[in-house]
């Protein structure tokens, strides 16, 4: 949903109109709907992160409030506007709950996806197994919650205005005290107060003629005022009420859910959320600002100082070590907010986390270290870099950290780095008088040094994640999408007795299997829904005991002792399916790296014959000709592939030459595991 919204500045600047765009759980906003179509983003925000309330006093407006933080007051062109975004907002933020950020690709991702597609096309999620019901009990809970608190408002609305209605003409219907002229502004008042989108409709006037001619004149007035307010109340009662029928269905439904019945559960509200969220899955691109690597590397390229949030907080460090167990939460104290296109490595988030416990321990029992770090930082900062300064978060009740995207490294380091050759750098930067070769030398002595900065209100802290341009090899052209993946098939260590580490190899796939997103068309969801949910499936064994189950191994080797290997949902049969779904990857890569002449649907129908072709019947076989018509042309996967669209266009063969190779390795690193996971299966008897 997207349209303009006046948006409560400050008291000097007052209500101002911006143009705001509700997509894919983020709200943004730009001056104007031209800015919104060059992607001139002034700021966005997470929709999960905020209460989404209505406002009492005024029908035209949306309160999204974050507590502590910062709150956002919108207000529409009038009430029906306003009931529009209201549900739109709700909606989103249901079906965009908090943990959905969490990584490139999350399970509730797949759920976000399927609802869209049912939107979008009903018919595709029918496709694979059963969903999660935790989401669509999210998604009618916060339903439930915005619709009782609009019945709430209305009715109490409906009763004022009965109320004054009652003061304005008395039970025996004349006015004997002669109230009209002196409550008739009452009576105003409250009805443009109720009904904002047409407050002229009540004559002033006329209620100050003559009784006769008032109670005739207005009376159709009152009345169809009267049925607006009540079919707005009975529109929000049947939604409740269906929202209540559809809890109850949940209620009773084990945590699995059939494709059927998430149909139904969609469907009852299409019309609807239809109407209100229009959601549609083509590429958007602050989805891909949120978790697709490739493409938040794009936009940071192309919006250089824009921040992009990607919000983790850092519950979990000591149990895990990487990233992903950082969590999202939706508290906002402590988190973390990382805005790099090279989200920061294990050992520097676990410093990070050190630093930050060290200095708040530090400023609870001692203000003045707090002073003297401020002071310390202060004079660090070369002014012209201000502007390099991203999105804040508040990390503890002091200190903020901000980190910085690939293109502002350069600074970041010179920022962050706290040794005495770092500060020269710092100041030569100031002048732009720095040498590439300082700088690199500097990225390797200081990759994870921490600082901490200051910047208006807040001191912050700025680490320096390690810097993927630093992996790049000389001949390589721009980065692509297998480097900037965080979990590569390739990197995979495997532990003992060849066991392939669960979480890593989860990751891999999660992350390979994204640029699925990149083709925008909702031929492939069903693909994406079959794979997530597998990976899901796996992860929520894993999560049950991730030490006992640290590889894939361990996990299929319980459910054999268990006997439950062939039971609904089991981890086995997703490991199954998801391997196959590897395996055609493996092929699809393979094939397509041979020659530069290869053929995009050539190689997808080589590979699909040779690997999944056998398993499918005639109805998954049909989707997967949907899918062919929906591939994309070579060019257009190669830009897919590509972090930097201009550095390919002057450098397309030599890009190309650079993704075979990646693929090639990709290849070898899928071939190491898919192998094992075979050999596992058909030792134990198990189909593969
Ligand atoms: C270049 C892009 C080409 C894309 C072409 C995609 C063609 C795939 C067509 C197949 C559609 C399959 C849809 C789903 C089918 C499911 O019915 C089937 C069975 O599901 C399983 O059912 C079990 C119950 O019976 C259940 O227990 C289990 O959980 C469930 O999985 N599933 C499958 O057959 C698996 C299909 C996987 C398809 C993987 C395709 C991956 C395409 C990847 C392309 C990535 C892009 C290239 C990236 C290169 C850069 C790194």
């Amino acid at each position: 949903m997207e349209g303009y919204l006046h948006k409560w500045t400050n008291y000097l600047k007052g209500w101002q109109l911006r143009y705001f765009v509700l997509k894919d759980g983020i709200l943004s906003y730009y001056n104007t709907e031209n800015d919104s179509q060059n992607g001139d983003c002034k700021r966005s925000y997470k929709i999960f992160m905020f209460d989404i309330m209505v406002n009492k006093s005024d029908k035209t407006r949306v309160d999204l409030i974050l507590p502590n933080e910062h709150n956002l007051f919108l207000r529409a062109s009038d009430y029906k506007e306003r009931q529009k975004w209201l549900v739109a907002l709700a909606s989103q933020k249901a079906t965009y709950p908090s943990n959905f950020f969490q990584n490139t690709n999350s399970s509730e991702n797949i759920d976000a996806l399927m609802k869209q597609s049912n939107m979008g096309s009903p018919n595709e999620s029918t496709i694979g197994g059963t969903y999660d019901s935790t989401y669509f009990l999210k998604l009618k809970q916060s339903e439930l919650k915005l619709y009782c608190d609009l019945l709430t408002q209305q009715t109490h609305d409906f009763k004022n205005l009965i109320v004054d209605l009652r003061k304005t003409v008395p039970a025996d219907g004349k006015d004997d005290n002669n109230l009209v002229p002196s409550t008739s502004t009452s009576y105003n008042s409250v009805m443009n107060e109720t009904f904002t989108e047409s407050p002229n409709e009540i004559d002033i006037k006329q209620s100050n003629q003559n009784e006769t001619t008032k109670e005739s004149d207005d009376e159709p007035t009152d009345i169809k005022k009267l049925d607006e307010m009540s079919s707005n109340i009975n529109v929000t009662c049947d939604m409740l009420a269906q929202i209540v029928r559809n809890l109850i269905v949940l209620s009773n439904t084990s945590t699995n859910i059939s494709p059927e019945a998430v149909k139904s559960l969609l469907n009852e509200t299409e019309a609807k959320t239809k109407e209100s969220t229009d959601i549609n899955y083509d590429l958007d691109q602050y989805k891909y600002h949120l978790y697709h690597p490739l493409y938040l590397n794009q936009q940071l390229n192309q919006y250089k100082t824009k921040s992009i949030p990607i919000a983790m907080s850092s519950q979990s460090t000591k149990s895990h070590n990487s990233l992903n167990s950082f969590k999202i939460s939706n508290e906002n104290l402590p988190r973390v907010e990382i805005l790099s296109t090279s989200l920061p490595t294990t050992n520097s988030l676990s410093f990070l986390t050190a630093k930050m416990k060290s200095i708040d321990s530090n400023n609870n029992n001692n203000n003045h270290n707090k002073t003297s770090i401020n002071k310390r930082i202060r004079h660090k900062i070369p002014p012209n870099n201000h502007n390099h300064f991203d999105k804040v978060s508040f990390i503890s009740k002091n200190f903020i950290i901000r980190n910085y995207h690939i293109e502002n490294l350069k600074e970041t380091a010179l920022l962050a780095c706290a040794d005495p050759v770092a500060e020269q750098l710092s100041h030569n930067s100031a002048e732009n008088n720095y040498s590439e070769k300082d700088f690199s030398k500097n990225m390797i002595e200081t990759s994870v040094e921490t600082v901490v900065v200051t910047s208006g209100h807040f001191p912050s802290i700025t680490i320096v994640g390690e810097s993927h341009k630093t992996n790049l090899k000389n001949h390589d052209i721009s980065k692509s999408f297998f480097t900037i993946i965080k979990h590569r098939f390739s990197d995979i260590v495997l532990l003992e007795n060849n066991g392939i580490p669960t979480e890593y190899f989860l990751n891999c796939c999660s992350d390979v299997f994204s640029l699925l997103d990149s083709f925008g068309s909702t031929a492939f969801l069903p693909v994406k829904i079959d794979v997530y949910g597998n990976i899901n499936k796996i992860k929520q064994k894993y999560l049950v005991d991730p030490v006992k189950y640290k590889t894939l191994q361990a996990i299929i080797q319980h459910e054999i002792n268990d006997k439950t290997t062939h039971a609904k949902n089991s981890a086995t049969d997703a490991l199954m399916w998801l391997r196959r779904a590897v395996w055609f990857l493996r092929e699809f890569l393979s094939n397509f790296s041979k020659s530069m002449d290869s053929v995009m649907s050539e190689c997808v129908h080589i590979s699909y014959q040779k690997t999944l072709k056998q398993y499918h019947n005639f109805v998954v076989k049909s989707i997967f000709s949907l899918a062919m018509r929906a591939l994309p042309s070579k060019d257009e996967f190669y830009k897919r592939l590509v972090a930097d669209h201009s550095v390919y266009l002057n450098n397309k063969s030599q890009f190309e030459h650079q993704v075979m190779e990646e693929m090639k390795v990709t290849v070898k690193g899928i071939d190491r595991v898919i192998d094992l996971i075979k050999d596992f299966y058909l030792k134990n008897k198990l189909d593969v």
